[in-house]
């Protein structure tokens, strides 16, 4: 799985520090060189208006000059007016062009003859990119179908992960009228009540919405997240169309045989109904920012409750520099090391203290301020880490720091993400050696992203499978190792995160010792007391196993074993013994009726069943001398 790159974050017009030059001017924020092609012609100067009561027919005008220049009709979806039969052809007609490439995929003539490993990854590659751009022009769900599905190197092939990860919003921004009619409509009052000032350019723009910089009445310096215009019949008419197709393959004889398809269709609707509403983004960001309290190297916007709807949220406007943009963060004087440090630690602080995680922390949605602290932007999609699990999680991660695979081992079955067999050791080997060669060279390239690699290509074959928070983790860790060593070549998200697990898991005990004889001794302490303490808690579980008829009892006896052996082969002796009388009376009654020739085929069978019958009478006899 590879992590998101730094590119992930420039389908967005750069924030206001995103100059690089540790400014806070917003205008000239608005006029640095975005890099996305529907901003080419950026509003120069432009600073938010005053909305006055007669500042209103004044911005709208404004704005309607001013708009960037987008052709809101360059996308069939983007007509405000969704046709469901154009939307089932457009959706259709992908998945038709899908399937049909997939059949080519195994066809020797259509690679000219023969097939090659090489020229079936080529194929995998480009159909991967097309697959990328088809779900971009299909629009908002699919890009986040897509960028779901990009967590999934469970069920896809590397390329495609790979490709869809790269998936970022291309799609127009819409015009200020239409995010000022939701506005109005959401908060029941005209827009000049809400807000001072209102930016009429949107300071990022994405798929599902697009953000505004504002200001209170009272004087708060705020930025309002607008829901795209007619997403919800948009989902709606959509999500209706995917669930045809989750029904098509759940029930096609091969494509639904070990595949939940209603079960992934259920969880990305789930998710994405979840993503659109903004009151739950609110809650979401209050619940993040209340996890932070006391941890001043963290800011979480504040959420203006009484601007807030389902499709309008109002945050405080806390400007910073994109995590991913190196050379800014270093203009502005900011130690690279520890923010790569800060990243990891933020990360772990929300899995392993709380549950509570980002669970789409791609570098656009961090950002660091000026004195060093990190921001975080978009609640749309958090996840959340049962307390047993994160100490199942916790217990995985130090498996892996100490290189046992039993503990990883153990920890994936508890988790759910490996179902158990009968025949554990095929899949202990296969983390030992993972884990072998992951830990043997900490410093190389992606080391979560090689970890999390072998984990998926083992998943094929192996009886592993991940629960969808699982994968959002894996993600979650592989982005965060990507930028890490963005920042800090020589970061490793495994070395960064181990004190501080070692520290939650010793309850806040400092680890500096642990390099001391005492501190091993008493590692090692704890390890004999840690499994004298789990001793009841086993065989409570194997009791519970016993119970449910789970555990096999296997006994062997060499008496036993012995008899049972004397047994078959008199068996088998006595049924030649019969075989052998049968075939000589046949063969006896044929020559005396004077049928010689047929006589011959009894004849020879009951030699042959002869031969079968002394030797079992020969190993019975050896058998019976056998210690
Ligand atoms: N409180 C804030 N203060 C300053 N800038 C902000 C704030 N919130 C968001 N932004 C800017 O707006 C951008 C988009 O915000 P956000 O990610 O919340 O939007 P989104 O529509 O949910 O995008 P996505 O498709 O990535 O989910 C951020 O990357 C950031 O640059």
């Amino acid at each position: 799985m590879s992590a998101v790159s730094d590119s992930s974050a420039s389908a967005k017009l750069p924030s206001p520090l995103d100059n690089g030059e540790g400014d806070f001017s917003y205008v000239e924020g608005m006029n640095g060189s975005p890099n996305d092609s529907h901003f080419e012609d950026p509003l120069d100067g432009t600073a938010p208006i005053p909305l006055g009561l007669a500042g209103t027919a004044s911005l709208a005008s404004a704005a309607g000059e001013k708009s960037p220049p987008f052709r809101q009709d360059s996308y069939r979806w983007n007509q405000g007016r969704y046709s469901r039969q154009r939307r089932f052809v457009d959706i259709w007609g992908f998945v038709l062009r899908l399937l049909w490439a997939r059949w080519l995929y195994g066809k020797a003539w259509s690679y000219g003859g023969t097939i090659t490993a090489e020229a079936q990854t080529a194929r995998r590659r480009e159909l991967a990119v097309w697959i990328r751009e088809t779900l971009l022009d299909l629009g908002p769900t699919f890009i986040k179908v897509g960028q779901l599905f990009s967590t999934r190197a469970d069920i896809f092939p590397i390329e495609f992960v790979e490709e869809l990860s790269k998936l970022q919003d291309r799609v127009p921004a819409f015009s200020y009228e239409q995010a000022r009619d939701i506005i109005e409509a959401d908060l029941g009052k005209p827009i000049h009540t809400l807000y001072r000032t209102f930016d009429p350019i949107p300071l990022a723009a994405a798929s599902l919405g697009q953000v505004h910089r504002a200001q209170t009445h009272s004087g708060d310096e705020v930025v309002v997240k607008v829901q795209r215009p007619g997403l919800r019949s948009l989902f709606t008419i959509d999500l209706s169309i995917l669930k045809g197709i989750a029904r098509y393959f759940q029930s096609h004889p091969s494509w639904g045989k070990g595949r939940d398809w209603l079960g992934i269709y259920e969880e990305c609707c789930r998710i994405l109904w979840e993503e659109i509403d903004y009151l739950n983004e609110g809650r979401n960001a209050d619940t993040f920012r209340r996890n932070f309290r006391g941890e001043d190297w963290v800011n979480v916007p504040r959420v203006f409750w009484r601007l807030t709807s389902s499709r309008v949220v109002t945050l405080e406007y806390m400007p910073g520099i994109k995590i991913s943009h190196y050379d800014a963060l270093e203009a502005a004087g900011l130690d690279r090391k520890r923010l790569a440090r800060l990243g990891a630690q933020a990360y772990l602080h929300q899995l392993l203290n709380n549950g509570f995680f980002h669970a789409d922390p791609h570098p656009g949605n961090v950002a660091v301020s000026l004195d060093g602290s990190l921001i975080f932007y978009d609640f749309g999609m958090m996840g959340q880490v049962q307390p047993m699990t994160r100490q199942r999680l916790m217990s995985t991660f130090m498996g892996v720091a100490r290189r046992d695979a039993g503990q990883v081992m153990d920890s994936l079955v508890e988790l759910g993400a490996l179902a158990q067999i009968d025949d554990m050791s095929p899949v202990r080997r296969s983390i030992q050696y993972i884990l072998d060669n992951f830990m043997d060279r900490p410093f190389e390239e992606q080391s979560i992203n090689a970890i999390s690699d072998d984990l998926y290509a083992v998943a094929y074959d192996q009886p592993f499978r991940f629960p969808a928070t699982f994968t959002f983790v894996m993600r979650a860790f592989s982005t965060l190792e990507g930028v890490g060593k963005g920042l800090d070549p020589e970061f490793n998200f495994m070395e960064a995160a181990r004190p501080f697990a070692a520290q939650l898991m010793s309850n806040g005990n400092p680890t500096d010792g642990a390099n001391s004889l005492l501190g091993e001794l008493s590692r090692q302490a704890a390890q004999v007391s840690t499994s004298a303490l789990g001793l009841p808690r086993r065989i409570e579980d194997t009791l519970d196993k016993l119970e449910r008829g789970d555990i096999r009892v296997r006994v062997r006896s060499i008496e036993t074993d012995r008899a049972l052996r004397r047994i078959s082969g008199v068996t088998m002796a006595n049924n030649y013994a019969i075989l052998v009388g049968a075939f000589t009376l046949s063969a006896t009654v044929l020559v005396l009726s004077e049928f010689v020739w047929l006589a011959l085929v009894p004849g020879v069978l009951a030699a042959g069943t002869g031969i079968a019958f002394l030797r079992a009478v020969l190993q019975v006899n050896r058998a019976d001398r056998l210690p």
